[in-house]
């Protein structure tokens, strides 16, 4: 098993690079159908009703609201958070300069198949027969070496971006996992493994997704889930985020709202909850004319720490759901069951009673 997330996450086939920049015509190999993805034919964006939009600076009722959001939607967009705009701006530009550089220069910091950052498709390709129409860049920590090969007499303006949204991203990610937490009825005294010396693990991933020449037949990220205890997102002003609403069977667009983040609830959270707050399945879509950049800052428990339903909310009649696992483990069975990971580590089935735990593979517990 893999010990962290760094090696978890191994490329299933080569691949070969489209540069998505300069394509008039989409090509058979990016052309989704509904048998393509399971989810690609499930009944279109609902845009009269979305996600809440909880303000953290208002303290009226906001573990309530939070709380709501987490099951009923198991996503929320955030205002007040206390991330600087010019942060907000300045991810944005740096993800630009990326992404706008020639392929040639980009495949530099390919991730390499065994590894977890760099620049490259997005991993869960595999899964799928087609391509998807997004380029990805991920670090983890400092992104010093790949900026060296991107940029070589250039790259400190963009590690310090990078560094100083990571620093903010890791504050605000603990404050919203207490809040999420603290929902549920959980203490600080309830998590003992939250307060180790290295504090929680993440990950920064920028996505691209070039304006696409026939955006109804292609696919900007499949369907998934993230594999974290909760997935903060930045997007530009171009919409593109959609979220399975489950009770309506359809998918719900993400407005941009200008200066506001999306957070995710991940399958660790869903875990811990045990099935309360089950993880958000969720995709990017595209379109002809726009050019799309989205920023997610992935995170999950510090490393080696095994995660399992939390006591507080097992009992007599609930209980536990889930088997212990740490964030690399569990990366590692993404990596070989993808949708199916969060069943394959389900410890029963109960017999009756239980109907708040997703799996994301079809079946509803209960
Ligand atoms: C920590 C991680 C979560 C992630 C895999 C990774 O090792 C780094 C990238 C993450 C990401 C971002 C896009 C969607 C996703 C499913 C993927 O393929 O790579 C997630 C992974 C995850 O949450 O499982
Ligand atoms: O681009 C988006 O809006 C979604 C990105 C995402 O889901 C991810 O990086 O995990
Ligand atoms: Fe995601």
């Amino acid at each position: 098993m893999p010990s962290r997330i760094s090696d978890s996450f191994r490329a299933h086939h080569s691949q070969k690079y489209f540069d998505l920049n300069l394509i008039k015509e989409l090509p058979e190999s990016h052309a989704w159908t509904s048998s393509s993805d399971d989810h690609y034919a499930s009944e279109n964006s609902r845009d009269f009703d979305s996600i809440p939009v909880i303000d953290l600076d208002n303290n009226n009722n906001v573990l309530e609201h939070i709380g709501h959001a987490c099951k009923k939607w198991g996503a929320f967009q955030i205002i007040n958070h206390s991330i600087p705009e010019k942060l907000l701006q300045a991810i944005e530009v740096a993800g630009q300069s990326l992404f706008s550089l020639p392929m040639q220069q980009k495949l530099k910091a390919s991730r390499s198949p065994e590894g977890v950052t760099g620049y490259g498709v997005a991993r869960i390709s595999s899964f799928f027969p087609k391509l998807m129409w997004s380029e990805g860049f991920t670090i983890v920590g400092s992104p010093i070496e790949h900026a060296r090969q991107l940029w070589p007499k250039d790259y400190k303006k963009f590690c310090e971006i990078i560094e100083e949204y990571e620093k903010e991203m890791e504050k605000l990610a603990g404050r919203l996992m207490w809040l999420m937490l603290g929902s549920l009825g959980i203490t600080k005294e309830d998590v003992k493994w939250a307060f180790g010396p290295k504090g929680g693990c993440a990950a920064l991933q920028l996505n691209s997704y070039p304006a696409c020449p026939d955006p109804g037949r292609a696919m900007g990220l499949a369907a998934h889930t993230d594999s974290t205890i909760l997935t903060i997102l930045h997007q530009n002003n171009t919409s593109g985020l959609q979220v399975y609403q489950e009770e309506s069977s359809g998918w719900v667009t993400v407005p941009p709202i200008q200066g506001a983040l999306v957070v995710n609830v991940g399958d660790l959270l869903h875990i811990l909850s045990n099935g309360s707050y089950p993880s958000i399945l969720h995709r990017a879509i595209v379109n002809r004319t726009q050019h799309r950049l989205s920023v997610a800052y992935l995170y999950g428990p510090p490393s080696g720490v095994r995660v399992s339903p939390l006591s507080k909310l097992v009992d007599q009649k609930h209980p536990p759901l889930y088997k212990a696992v740490t964030w690399s483990e569990y990366l590692g069975t993404k990596a070989k069951h993808f949708d199916k990971a969060l069943s394959s580590v389900r410890l029963c089935v109960p017999l009756s009673g239980f109907t708040d735990a997703k799996d994301h593979n079809g079946v509803q517990v209960g």
